[in-house]
């Protein structure tokens, strides 16, 4: 979302970037806020109550404690919001367009139906991913979700687009030992509340999911595919201040991580990573022996500058949780992948990676240490070559997207045209 804002004002666009409060209090704690914002001065930071602790993964609420809170605070206060940004005295700054995250559509689509204002929905998910999604409630009808561990690998026959999905692939919440019916829900709820929006953005590109894409071409009039937004945002940025990043301004990062693999052969690194959710505490729970013996061998840090990391030519392969940006970087630097999803989107995208791309191998539930040392095995060694010719063919695919006449970024060309002509409505209506 931030790399989607960035790129709306670097467009000229005035930018109000409404996050919770939680998320809001980490951001402006860190330092490099300020220069983010001396840079794009036409982007301002707003926030809304969320009623959640700034660390959520350790103040003891359940998800559902949380999902609960965000959506008794959060309508009321994007509400307040809009209309003081209505009222402001001098220069208004009522939106001409409202992108909601898809999955926050609870908070946003009915306030802008109320203010007459267009929304579009930006889902950050893969596009296979949001497809599983606008099909759970026929498959929760049809008694294949929730699905109990024992019949996680007969093929689903109900959905087209689904031919490679097995139950165990479907977002975590489908299954029995994970399924609360409150989140569950929730993700209904949100999943039809989002096909109210005008138009619909994902952050993938055209050509990677063109089937998919299609399919969901029957439940949005517009789709922009303007993925991987990463990689779109630095190519048209060309500045290389640390700023342009949105994960530079979130966390600090190690950067020691890349002097390191300068000394290191070609392709001969594995990273490790899982994403921004599970960092907390990590150097109590490193047991010493691991930490002793691997001195030599690896190295340890908290945040790591991960698209420098795989691009760099000493990495060889990238041992991932599947979270969507982590899979989308590893397309665009040609590095393959060892999935071991955890949650959400992520069990879809490992899926796909394995079976639809074929840029890496999908450890699925049984990432024992045995399956964990094979599969490494197979990545830097036996197999690497089996997976090279798909895995440079797919980073070509996601690099031609970015470049200029590439589908992303004419999808983000007539984005930017469609909202201008949003406003210029807006615009010719006033009295
Ligand atoms: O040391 C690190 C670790 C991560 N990253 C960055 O952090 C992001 C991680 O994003 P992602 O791979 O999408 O994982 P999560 O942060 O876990 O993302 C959440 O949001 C994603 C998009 O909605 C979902 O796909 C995931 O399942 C969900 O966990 C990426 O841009 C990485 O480059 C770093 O820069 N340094």
């Amino acid at each position: 979302m931030m790399r989607l804002a960035e790129l709306l004002s670097h467009a000229d666009f005035q930018v109000t970037f409404v996050n919770t409060d939680s998320n809001h209090d980490r951001i402006v704690g860190n330092a490099d806020i300020t220069s983010f914002c001396n840079r794009f001065p036409k982007f301002h930071f707003s926030s809304i109550p969320d009623a959640i602790p700034c660390d959520p993964l350790t103040s003891g609420l359940t998800a559902k404690d949380n999902f609960r809170s965000i959506k008794a605070e959060c309508k009321p206060g994007f509400r307040r919001l809009l209309t003081s940004l209505s009222e402001e005295t001098g220069q208004s700054r009522r939106p001409t367009c409202i992108i909601t995250d898809g999955i926050m559509s609870f908070a946003t689509v009915d306030i802008a139906e109320e203010l007459g204002i267009p929304v579009i929905a930006f889902r950050t998910y893969s596009a296979s991913c949001t497809w599983t999604y606008f099909h759970l409630s026929k498959l929760i009808k049809e008694g294949e979700v929730p699905f109990p561990d024992n019949d996680m690998d007969k093929p689903i026959t109900s959905v087209p687009g689904f031919e490679n999905v097995r139950p165990k692939d479907l977002p975590g919440i489908c299954r029995v030992d994970a399924t609360d019916e409150y989140v569950l829900q929730f993700f209904l709820g949100e999943t039809s509340t989002m096909t109210r929006a005008s138009a619909l953005i994902l952050n993938t590109c055209y050509e990677i999911e063109a089937p998919v894409i299609s399919r969901l071409s029957s439940l949005y009039t517009k789709i922009y595919t303007i993925g991987p937004l990463d990689a779109l945002l630095k190519s048209r940025i060309k500045d290389p201040s640390p700023s342009v990043s949105s994960n530079g301004i979130l966390r600090k990062e190690d950067k020691s991580y890349l002097t390191w693999l300068d000394a290191q052969p070609p392709r001969w690194d594995l990273y490790v990573s899982f994403g921004s959710l599970v960092e907390s505490g990590y150097t109590e729970s490193i047991p010493t022996e691991l930490d002793q013996e691997s001195k030599e061998r690896g190295l340890i840090v908290t945040w790591a500058p991960q698209e420098e990391v795989l691009a760099h030519p000493a990495t060889g392969g990238f041992l991932t949780h599947s979270g969507w940006n982590s899979t989308l970087e590893s397309m665009v630097a040609g590095v393959p992948m060892i999935c071991w999803a955890q949650i959400a989107d992520e069990q879809v995208n490992s899926r796909c990676v394995s079976e639809v791309w074929k840029n890496g191998f999908d450890m699925k539930d049984t990432c024992d240490r045995s399956t964990v040392e094979k599969s490494v095995r197979h990545l830097m060694d036996n197999k690497r070559e089996e997976i090279r010719e798909s895995t440079d063919a797919i980073a070509k695919i996601a690099r031609d997207s970015i470049k200029q006449g590439g589908s992303s970024y004419r999808n983000l060309e007539q984005l930017i045209d469609d909202i201008r002509s949003i406003a210029l409505m807006t615009w010719v209506k006033k009295p």
